[in-house]
C-alpha cells in the first residue's frame, strides 16, 4: 500500500492518569504512517487526489489541544480514528511517545495499527 509518513510530530495535549498531570499541556511525539492509494494523485498531480499531510497535522494539533486523556492508549485511538474518518485513510500506524516521564528512559509510549 502507498503510505504517507510523518515523523516526530510534536503536539501539545493534556495527558496523564493523575489529575495533576492533566492540569497543564505536555509535549507528546507522534510517528504516523497513513495508508492511502495515491496512484491517482501520482498521475493527476492534484492535492485533491491525495491526503494533504499539512491538514492532517493541523487537525491533530487542533483536536489534541481541545481534549484531555488519562491514557496514552486513548489518545492514540482518538488520533487513529480522526485520520481514518476525516481523511478516509485506508490504514494508520501510530506511535505515541511520552518523553521524560520515567527516570532512566528517553521516552515511553504505545504503537497502534488500525484499518477501515
Ligand atoms: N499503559 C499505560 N500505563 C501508564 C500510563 C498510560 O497512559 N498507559 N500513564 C501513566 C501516567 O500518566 C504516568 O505516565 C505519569 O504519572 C502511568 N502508566
Amino acid at each position: 500500500m502507498d503510505t504517507i509518513f510523518l515523523e516526530q510530530v510534536k503536539v501539545q495535549t493534556k495527558l496523564g492518569v493523575p489529575e495533576w498531570e492533566r492540569a497543564v499541556p505536555q509535549t507528546v511525539i507522534l510517528d504516523i504512517e497513513i495508508g492511502y492509494d495515491f496512484s491517482k494523485a501520482c498521475l493527476s498531480d492534484a492535492i485533491e487526489d491525495t491526503i494533504d499531510y499539512g491538514q492532517v497535522v493541523a487537525r491533530i494539533r487542533e483536536t489534541l489541544a481541545e481534549h484531555s486523556f488519562k491514557l496514552v492508549e486513548a489518545l492514540g485511538e482518538h488520533v487513529c480514528q480522526l485520520i481514518l474518518q476525516e481523511f478516509k485513510a485506508q490504514s494508520v500506524k501510530l506511535k505515541v511517545s511520552k518523553p521524560g516521564i520515567l527516570p532512566g528512559l528517553k521516552a515511553l509510549g504505545i504503537q497502534l495499527s488500525r484499518q477501515q
